[in-house]
């Protein structure tokens, strides 16, 4: 595995173009034999997605897509937390023009990832709250360490998951299973979640995870990239072009309902739990 600056490099090698990339948030490190990129979210304490992190999450699937990665394994350095999800400090007491940003930002990264043409993999590796989940659910397979929790909790914390977090949910555990999840906030513990399908296989360790989702992306070894893609594209083409007729709504929504007083007084006292919890 080549850890490298990605604007210092680009080589070919194996007929496949090589490259990784270095960052503060996020790394990216390439396997040169088999062109997969594993993408780690590198933000301590807990990989909250703020403006910064999903701007570089962006940037570096628009790379993996020129660069003709042959896969992804989107995964945590932070053993533990794969995501602990929107960085309920861009959302607390906001600033709105930065508020904007950091939804656009989201939207952008959530259809690259959703769309990107290469297989993708989450391996789990800790708890996936809320747009943690929403990363891993966008993949086309996952993998999740044991004694771990996933789920879109937000009515937990008072908000709403956007249309496109839930339809990004159904399209992985289906209607019954996404409105009865939702509906509680409710997380899942990794057996729960393998139950209902919401992940795919269950790993003891890092070595085991990283085994298991190149083994996953492996299966498309022979199979035409170009058809695979257009079939995924197909495939995912209504979610996405809903979303996308949907964003400046969607936008709009996010800033008029996340300023509401009874909604920020919801996440204050949300994040105070998170902070006496901490303390204890
Ligand atoms: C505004 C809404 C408006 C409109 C609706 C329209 C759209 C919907 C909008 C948004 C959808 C929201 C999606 C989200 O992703 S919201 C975030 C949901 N995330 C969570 O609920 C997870 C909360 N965190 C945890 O459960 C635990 O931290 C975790 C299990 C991940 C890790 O536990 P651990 O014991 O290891 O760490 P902690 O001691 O709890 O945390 C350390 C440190 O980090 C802070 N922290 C944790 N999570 C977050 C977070 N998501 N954002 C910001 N900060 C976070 C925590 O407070 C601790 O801080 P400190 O005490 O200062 O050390």
């Amino acid at each position: 595995m080549a850890l490298r600056n990605l604007s210092k490099l680009k080589i070919h090698k194996f007929g496949i173009r090589q490259f990784s990339k270095e960052a503060n948030l996020v790394s990216v490190a390439v396997n040169d034999k088999t062109g997969v990129a594993t993408l780690n979210l590198q933000r301590p304490p807990v990989n909250s997605l703020n403006l910064e992190i999903l701007s570089e999450i962006s940037s570096t699937l628009t790379d993996l897509e020129k660069n003709k990665t042959r896969g992804l394994i989107l995964t945590s350095k932070n053993e533990g937390i794969f995501s602990a999800g929107l960085d309920i400090m861009e959302m607390y007491k906001p600033d709105v023009e930065r508020m904007k940003k950091f939804w656009t930002t989201l939207q952008d990264t959530w259809i690259k990832l959703y769309s990107c043409s290469f297989p993708s993999v989450a391996l789990i590796n800790g708890h996936a709250p809320a747009g943690g989940c929403l990363l891993a659910l966008s993949c086309e397979y996952r993998v999740m360490f044991k004694n771990c929790t996933i789920g879109l909790n937000e009515t937990q914390l008072g908000i709403v998951a956007p249309q496109w977090f839930i339809s990004s949910m159904r399209n992985v555990i289906g209607q019954r299973q996404t409105e009865s999840a939702l509906t509680q906030g409710r997380m899942f513990k990794t057996e729960e979640a393998l139950s209902i399908g919401m992940i795919d296989e269950v790993v003891e360790n890092n070595e085991e995870g990283v085994a298991r989702a190149a083994a996953f992306l492996k299966r498309f070894e022979r199979i035409p990239p170009m058809a695979r893609a257009m079939t995924k594209k197909y495939i995912r083409k209504e979610t996405i072009e809903n979303m996308v007729k949907n964003r400046e709504e969607d936008l709009k929504n996010f800033v008029t309902y996340g300023t509401q007083p009874a909604v920020q007084e919801y996440l204050g006292a949300y994040l105070q739990s998170l902070k006496k919890k901490s303390k204890a």
